[in-house]
């Protein structure tokens, strides 16, 4: 049996279980689109009686590539790459379940980035596919995230397998996606609490009980769309041919990319510098003075998901499958080792340079925290992959009463 039962037992001892209770498996569709890809979750839960929560079965996942907001002009283009995943559903859940399994599809910061006029007929393309589905679509069913929520999710994901035993010490989550960034974690002290901004602190709801978070999404600060901010693209209207060139990239590169439905040709400094100095600096404008730093994060240490995980599997400073525990100053090392030797590293993404100086000086200039923070790179917590979709399907599925 797979050990992810073991996430919600731990939480909750089972008590009471009745002799003759009936064992009620279902389950929950969430489409999570990211501004890079969409991706489908079907998880399966049981619940043994109405006194213990539901466990998790099972999880069906897929993905593809890209995000939505590629679609932005072609919305039912974006739609169909919805339903393809959709029909993995039809043969992953029983027929006589189909009626009571509800599907939600949440965007979150590349949608959130677009017009609204734009984001919302891709919204609506994907309502008519789910409606055309035999599965249940709750009110809402296909909405952009509050980007609070997601840190929320994911940290109080996070927090369940603490309880459960694991590192007592990590008391937040940081998360890196494409176009934007999370911060979430547990204030310990009243401070934290006086100082911070309003709508940087929510009380969340989740297994019956209300936690205070310190949460905020900063939206444009995603890996992706950092480095059209380093190169001055973010938000500017881009002229036909135009180039943008950077010291973070290998001298003789010329190329082109696509990002949320919009081209952009951008190269090295041929003449000019090129090097972790002077990528630092372009880089440090992105994020000085742009993040809120609570004092008490400086010395804590962090869980740290997504794009931190993926560029420290890169480049080895971690194990691809086992993740691992680094300084913040193992970044740093890394970018000055990389962005001194662009032409070594050539065969890697060209971008390797600039992501790796870039989540630095966030860590660093954006976030406040000290060259030996530690950061936990994990993508499962407690034998779970760590993705806000699991803590918003149980939400769902409890709040339309379909457990007990
Ligand atoms: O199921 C998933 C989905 C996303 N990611 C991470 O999130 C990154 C991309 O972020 P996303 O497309 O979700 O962008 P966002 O919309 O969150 O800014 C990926 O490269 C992964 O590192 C992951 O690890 N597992
Ligand atoms: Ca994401």
């Amino acid at each position: 049996h797979s050990n992810r039962e073991m996430w919600f037992q731990d939480l909750f001892p089972p008590n009471m279980c009745p002799i003759n209770a009936k064992t009620n498996t279902f389950y929950g569709i969430m489409f999570d689109a990211g501004s890079t890809g969409t991706r489908i979750h079907i998880y399966t839960f049981v619940q043994k009686s109405p006194e213990i929560l539901p466990e998790l079965e099972g999880e069906i996942f897929e993905s593809v590539k890209p995000g939505l907001s590629a679609y932005a002009d072609q919305p039912e283009k974006g739609a169909e790459s919805v339903k393809r995943l959709l029909d993995m559903a039809i043969d992953a859940v029983p027929p006589h379940l189909w009626k009571k399994t509800p599907v939600v599809l949440k965007a979150t910061a590349g949608l959130r980035l677009l017009s609204e006029e734009k984001a919302q007929a891709l919204l609506s393309e994907v309502k008519e596919v789910f409606e055309e589905s035999p599965f249940l679509v709750p009110e809402d069913s296909v909405s952009i995230m509050d980007g609070s929520y997601e840190g929320a999710v994911l940290n109080v994901m996070w927090f369940a397998g603490q309880l459960s035993g694991q590192n007592q010490h990590t008391t937040g989550t940081l998360d890196l996606g494409g176009a934007s960034t999370q911060i979430t974690f547990l204030p310990r002290f009243e401070e934290t609490l006086k100082e911070s901004p309003r709508d940087f602190l929510t009380s969340f709801e989740m297994f019956n009980s209300t936690y205070k978070l310190y949460t905020h999404s900063y939206l444009g600060f995603g890996l992706k769309a950092a480095r059209l901010a380093t190169l001055g693209a973010l938000n500017t209207e881009v002229a036909d041919g135009q180039m943008f060139r950077s010291s973070c990239l290998p001298k003789q590169l010329e190329a082109e990319w696509h990002f949320g439905g919009v081209k952009y040709r951008y190269g090295g400094n041929k003449e000019g510098e090129t090097g972790f100095k002077p990528c630092y600096l372009e880089v440090l404008k992105v994020v000085k003075g742009k993040l809120h730093q609570p004092d008490e994060i400086r010395g804590s240490s962090f869980y740290a998901f997504s794009y931190y995980y993926d560029r420290a599997a890169d480049t080895n400073l971690i194990d691809y499958e086992q993740g691992g525990v680094l300084e913040v100053r193992d970044f740093e090392r890394k970018a000055k080792e990389v962005c001194d030797n662009m032409e070594r590293f050539s065969s890697a993404s060209p971008f390797l340079c600039m992501d790796l100086t870039y989540i630095t000086a966030l860590l660093k200039e954006g976030f406040g925290f000290r060259d030996n923070t530690l950061l936990q790179l994990t993508k499962k917590v407690n034998n779970i992959e760590t993705s806000w979709t699991l803590g918003a399907t149980f939400h769902l599925l409890q709040s339309l009463g379909i457990t007990y």
